[in-house]
């Protein structure tokens, strides 16, 4: 696992699409692309319309997701409804080239679906789907995808989608588990803002064998992570 420290955000978001596009030019073709939710892309899928759109390949991309909240496209919390305002719309990325997980269905079908639908699309390396990258965030639980502190076991899952729950909301998501995370994928991880000093701290001090968490086990696990601060 590599840090990559950056002075600022917008430098930190630039170094990491500077390592996605080096990563898109390595594996020429579709290139299959799994995006988290959250705070963090909203920002990097602002400035990716702001400045990259005539710099990346967009029709290489095919985009998935790390996780979905259980909520419909238009509600502010869908993983998929943001992306969609904040980069697809903008950039007229065709729905074919997007496999969002639903939010608005029922979550364990969902998940089978997914699944299933990821097994038809990927390429299986060691018998798994396999994503040329991952971009996965980190929340301040250090939870990741959404695989929380409290539910550990999602990280040797035998399924690649399942379900889980918000330990504080309460809400239901579907989430990649980590043997999918994992399968010899790299793994950008932006971890951003000053609010995330303690999650940065954590994840250089490594797995804690005694109290393991989500994004500790997934970073000590993987072969390639980079993660991407402005946390110095
Ligand atoms: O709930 C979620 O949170 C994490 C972290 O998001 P951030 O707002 O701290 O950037 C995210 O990685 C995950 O995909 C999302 O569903």
């Amino acid at each position: 696992m590599e840090i990559k420290r950056y002075k600022t955000s917008a430098e930190a978001l630039e170094g990491l699409t500077g390592l996605l596009a080096d990563l898109m030019s390595a594996r020429p073709g579709p290139f299959h692309l799994a995006i988290s939710g959250g705070d963090t892309p909203k920002n990097l899928f602002k400035l990716w319309v702001d400045a990259y759109k005539d710099k990346i390949d967009w029709k290489q991309l095919r985009f998935y997701w790390v996780d979905e909240r259980c909520v419909p496209p238009a509600d502010s919390e869908s993983n998929y409804g943001q992306a969609k305002l904040l980069l697809f719309d903008p950039l007229q990325i065709p729905d074919e080239h997007i496999f969002r997980m639903k939010g608005e269905v029922d979550p364990v079908a969902e998940a089978a679906r997914y699944a299933t639908l990821l097994d038809k699309q990927l390429p299986k390396v060691n018998g798994l789907p396999r994503f040329d990258c991952i971009m996965l965030g980190v929340g301040g639980d250090m939870h990741t995808a959404s695989i929380f502190p409290g539910n550990l076991a999602l990280l040797t899952a035998k399924e690649t989608v399942t379900t889980a729950v918000h330990p504080v909301s309460g809400q239901t998501r579907v989430t990649l588990t980590g043997p999918v995370l994992l399968n010899d994928t790299p793994l950008l991880i932006p971890v951003i803002g000053a609010s995330k000093a303690p999650v940065i701290e954590a994840l250089a001090r490594g797995l804690d064998p005694q109290n393991p968490t989500p994004s500790a086990y997934v970073l000590s696990k993987a072969n390639h992570a980079t993660v991407i601060t402005d946390v110095n």
